[in-house]
């Protein structure tokens, strides 16, 4: 199948999956001016603990936020995704709400109880019952546009929270606009006009294989399951994640087992920062030694100096290859047929 061909390659998209992903440096800028002209909470106190509640690509945003706070933050960040906030969250912490639909019903929860726990909530959505019960609770909201799939809005949900704590002083500035432009010219490597495109190639080794996708430190694991969300919704293909160093401790030996199981092939992904420990190398190395012929591994370096043009660059590649993958696997990567019918049988449920 000729990958170089947009042509081709849009085909079976016909809500655009892949333009809206070529579009996703433009939606950050237009993210950045958005909650640049919103007033974020004004806090007394330093929280105790930060949250963000959201599902799915409103849950992946979270987690890049989570990463700059671990290295960098004032309190510690915590994703929830699950209908209700953890008990300790109380008065004086802060809960992000994310739903890009405003109706997912884990976060409405969520939302719900974050409320009863007195912490302060800001929401972050394209409007449904979301945007209605925060503003009529009086808590700050974010509206961005709406009209796309969630997972598509990864910039408009995740930018205004980065906006948000970097104005209430949790965290330093973490330099949205450079991480913007390196995005810019990224579609030149990666995007569907590019020949000598390594995502599609990654696409085209994973096609027909059980994608494994390891994270070489804490920050790339959160990359790497953003990808396996992507890889799964996009291209209706199973991916498995795990995160160096702990899956020295468990997963290496599963791979004892995998050589006699009749899974098929096998296809390895290690997202990395490059400038990891000689240690971490060390592990990535001798595991793929242990591993051996059983699964090849594709190491992929983030680009950039900061920690958010690192994490953004190696998300848009993930969303190119799960795009370029799902015109392999012959689906429309828009589809969430089973999610939908999923929903629709919860809801008889009372
Ligand atoms: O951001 P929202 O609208 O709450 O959606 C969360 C997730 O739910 C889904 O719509 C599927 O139910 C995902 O595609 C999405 O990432």
């Amino acid at each position: 199948m000729n990958l170089n061909d947009r042509a081709v390659v849009t085909e079976l998209d016909p809500k655009g999956i892949l333009a809206l992903t070529e579009g996703f440096p433009a939606q950050c800028r237009e993210a950045f001016e958005i909650a640049s002209r919103v007033d974020a909470p004004k806090l007394e106190n330093r929280p105790g603990v930060v949250a963000l509640a959201g599902m799915g690509g409103s849950g992946a945003g979270g987690d890049f936020v989570r990463a700059i706070f671990e290295a960098h933050g004032g309190a510690p960040f915590i994703v929830v995704r699950d209908y209700a906030v953890p008990s300790y969250i109380g008065v004086g912490d802060v809960v992000f709400c994310a739903s890009y639909s405003g109706n997912t019903e884990e976060t409405l929860s969520a939302y719900a109880s974050a409320k009863k726990s007195g912490a302060r909530i800001v929401a972050v959505t394209s409007g449904g019952k979301l945007k209605e019960q925060a503003e009529a609770d009086g808590y700050t909201v974010y509206l961005v546009p709406g009209g796309q799939p969630p997972r598509t809005a990864l910039g408009y949900m995740m930018v205004p929270v980065l906006v948000a704590c970097h104005r209430m002083k949790l965290i330093p500035d973490p330099e949205i606009e450079k991480a913007i432009a390196l995005l810019e010219t990224c579609g030149e490597d990666w995007g569907p006009e590019a020949k000598d495109n390594d995502a599609k190639a990654l696409a085209g080794k994973m096609h027909g294989a059980l994608p494994i996708i390891y994270g070489l430190g804490s920050w790339q694991g959160y990359i790497a399951n953003r990808w396996r969300c992507q890889i799964n919704e996009n291209a209706k293909h199973l991916a498995f994640v795990n995160t160096y160093p702990e899956l020295n401790h468990n997963e290496i030996m599963g791979w004892v087992g995998a050589t006699g199981q009749s899974v098929g092939r096998y296809v390895g992904v290690v997202l990395e920062d490059g400038s990891e420990s000689v240690r971490m190398k060390a592990r990535a190395r001798v595991t793929e030694g242990l591993i051996g012929e059983t699964c090849s591994f594709t190491h992929v370096p983030a680009l950039g100096e900061t920690l958010l043009e690192k994490m953004l660059t190696l998300a848009h590649y993930g969303d190119y290859v799960s795009v370029y993958l799902a015109r392999l696997n012959g689906v429309d990567p828009e589809d969430i047929g089973s999610i939908n019918r999923l929903k629709d049988e919860l809801a008889k449920v009372s």
